[in-house]
């Protein structure tokens, strides 16, 4: 798979295919995806013409390994019926679905069972924890179903139990503790069976804005510590923004864009996507990497150097204390220049950007 994150192209196995996948809830589901009549109307006509609501609508994707997969979108825009496609949580109507290249809808039960406990693990809003169970138990407790046993899941758990900062709380019930905290709770127990890739379904929105925060901070410690790839699902736009490194914008079930948080907010898919995001501060998602223009010939030697994957704001700060246009430098090379004209045109949103330039940009 090819990703353009902050402007490099890399190549990345996936670890999620996803080709024309559809969900549709209803009568008669199944003939949906095959009539483009039926397909191409919308969500209102569709129910009054069939009885159907088409969740997820023709969606492909892929999500690379080590990669954290935001599915953003408003409420009822399909992101829980997507992701829980991913396990059969949910059956697809159509389409076809593969983890590490093996097909999903072809798995049997056992495979199947397999998946869920041992190679994807969801982490869910309201934790689902068991309240007579103490901290340390509920985090075994996936790898009891996996049959490890009791000395060895009680230390694995330990260990989880420490690292999402919850040592010295083993003993309690969940009642006993806070939000947040039951939330560490759920994030270890997922953690604890070891998955392939964690799916967060909204983690975080019952959380109030500051634990939110700390979550947040904690997921992207863990990442950046174990690489671990991660789907998460929300419908807030700043979460998305820090956490993701695609996201993928849903609207009535169809990803309207795909992209990383800087050609999401750079160069938004259409009107939808632009209305989504006008009031994000531009200059701290976008890099100096695409707001650069060539260094003319004596600006390569003088000014401030900052990497590509610098923010505007940071180039601000820089060209403000400096007085002279910042140079971006990759390998030891100016590969650009960004000054004040191509700041201001960044924070004013005239700037268009290098992913819109070269159509690095991936639209699906
Ligand atoms: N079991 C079901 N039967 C019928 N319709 C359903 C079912 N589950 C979901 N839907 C419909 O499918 C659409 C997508 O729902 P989904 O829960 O995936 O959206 P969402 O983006 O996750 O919303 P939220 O953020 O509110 O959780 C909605 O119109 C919803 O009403």
């Amino acid at each position: 798979m090819t990703t353009s994150t902050a402007g490099k192209p890399t190549t990345v196995e996936p670890v999620f295919s996803v080709e024309g996948l559809w969900k549709v809830f209803g009568p008669k589901a199944e003939r949906i995806p095959g009539d483009p009549e039926l397909g191409a109307l919308n969500a209102a006509e569709l129910r009054a013409r069939t009885g159907c609501t088409a969740a997820v609508r023709d969606v492909s994707f892929e999500v690379g390994k080590g990669e954290v997969f935001v599915v953003m979108g408003l409420s009822g825009s399909g992101k829980s019926t997507l992701v829980r496609c991913l396990t059969r949580l949910i059956e697809p109507t159509a389409g076809t679905l593969a983890i590490d290249g093996e097909d999903v809808r072809a798995m049997d039960r056992t495979r199947l069972r397999e998946l869920r406990r041992h190679r994807a693990s969801m982490v869910f809003q309201h934790f689902g924890l068991l309240p007579h169970r103490s901290v340390l138990d509920n985090v075994a407790y996936g790898l009891e179903i996996q049959g490890v046993g009791k000395g060895e899941r009680r230390k694995k758990a330990q260990e989880v139990v420490a690292k999402v900062g919850l040592e010295g709380m083993e003993q309690r019930r969940p009642g006993q503790l806070s939000g947040g905290q039951q939330q560490r709770v759920g994030l270890a127990r997922a953690l604890a069976v070891d998955p392939e890739v964690l799916l967060f379904d909204e983690p975080f929105s019952a959380l109030d804005p500051l634990i939110r925060r700390d979550m947040q901070e904690e997921v992207i410690r863990l990442h950046r510590e174990e690489g671990r790839t991660m789907v998460f699902i929300t419908h807030d736009l700043n979460e998305a923004l820090r956490l993701g490194d695609r996201i993928a914008l849903m609207r009535d079930g169809r990803i309207v864009q795909l992209g990383t948080p800087e050609e999401i907010v750079g160069s938004p898919a259409d009107d939808y996507v632009r209305e989504f995001v006008r009031d994000v501060p531009r200059e701290q998602v976008m890099t100096v990497r695409t707001a650069m223009r060539p260094a003319g010939v004596d600006e390569a030697g003088q000014g401030p150097a900052l990497v590509p994957e610098a923010t505007v704001s940071e180039a601000i700060e820089a060209v403000a204390r400096s007085g002279f246009p910042a140079r971006v430098m990759d390998d030891g090379r100016c590969v650009g220049v960004v000054d004040h004209e191509r700041l201001l045109g960044v924070v004013a949103g005239t700037q268009s950007t290098a992913a819109a330039e070269t159509g690095s940009k991936e639209v699906v």
